[in-house]
């Protein structure tokens, strides 16, 4: 069995549903990045795109979202650079382990302007929002996993309560189309 991500390999712990916010920190043993979250997140999900950040050994990233103004960096903001200034969300990494802090949009007609992406797991505190769906899973072979195993990765995803979808859920497709089509009307 192909393993999805250490947070969801074992089932979905889920949230206590007020999770008052807490602490990102990078993998880093000394001098971590730290990086404070006020609030839940939200619509939170296994991501098997090649951008998104995973543990070593993990096929899915775990990723969600928050409100931009509730990101604060806390500690050793120096050690960020930004991954790909280009890529429509900015990520913002530790230079020296890798992790991803936080993913910030910075063009204001994106449909997801003013949302920040981060990875929960990285969470000091216990209790944030479970993830929800799994997205862009077909992109998994994208990183080298063989068109074979994907029946197997979507049954292992529905098995713990996953919907796998190779875009983004259904909802999250609406609210996009739904900005596109009023941008489109003005
Ligand atoms: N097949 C591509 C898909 C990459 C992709 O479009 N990723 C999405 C989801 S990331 C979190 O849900 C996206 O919005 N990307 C924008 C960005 O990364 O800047 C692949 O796997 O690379
Ligand atoms: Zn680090
Ligand atoms: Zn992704």
């Amino acid at each position: 069995m192909t393993a999805l991500h250490p947070s969801i390999d074992n089932g979905i712990k889920q949230g206590t549903g007020h999770f008052a916010g807490g602490t990102l920190a990078c993998k880093c043993k000394d001098h971590q990045v730290k990086v404070g979250v006020k609030g839940d997140v939200a619509h939170n999900h296994a991501c098997g795109c090649t951008k998104c950040w995973k543990p070593a050994g993990a096929t899915f990233s775990v990723v969600a979202v928050v409100p931009r103004q509730n990101v604060t960096v806390l500690e050793n903001g120096d050690k960020l650079q930004i991954v790909d200034p280009s890529a429509a969300i900015q990520r913002h990494a530790c230079k020296a382990c890798g992790t991803h802090m936080f993913g910030r949009i910075e063009n204001k007609n994106h449909p997801f302007y003013g949302l920040d992406f981060i990875h929960p797991e990285l969470f000091q505190e216990q209790g944030s929002q479970a993830p929800q769906f799994a997205a862009f899973v077909s992109s998994v072979i994208e990183s080298g996993v063989k068109p074979e195993q994907m029946a197997g990765i979507r049954s292992r995803l529905k098995e713990i309560g996953l919907e796998p979808y190779d875009c983004l859920s259904p909802a999250l497709m609406d609210a996009i189309a739904t900005h596109t089509a009023k941008a489109k009307a003005a």
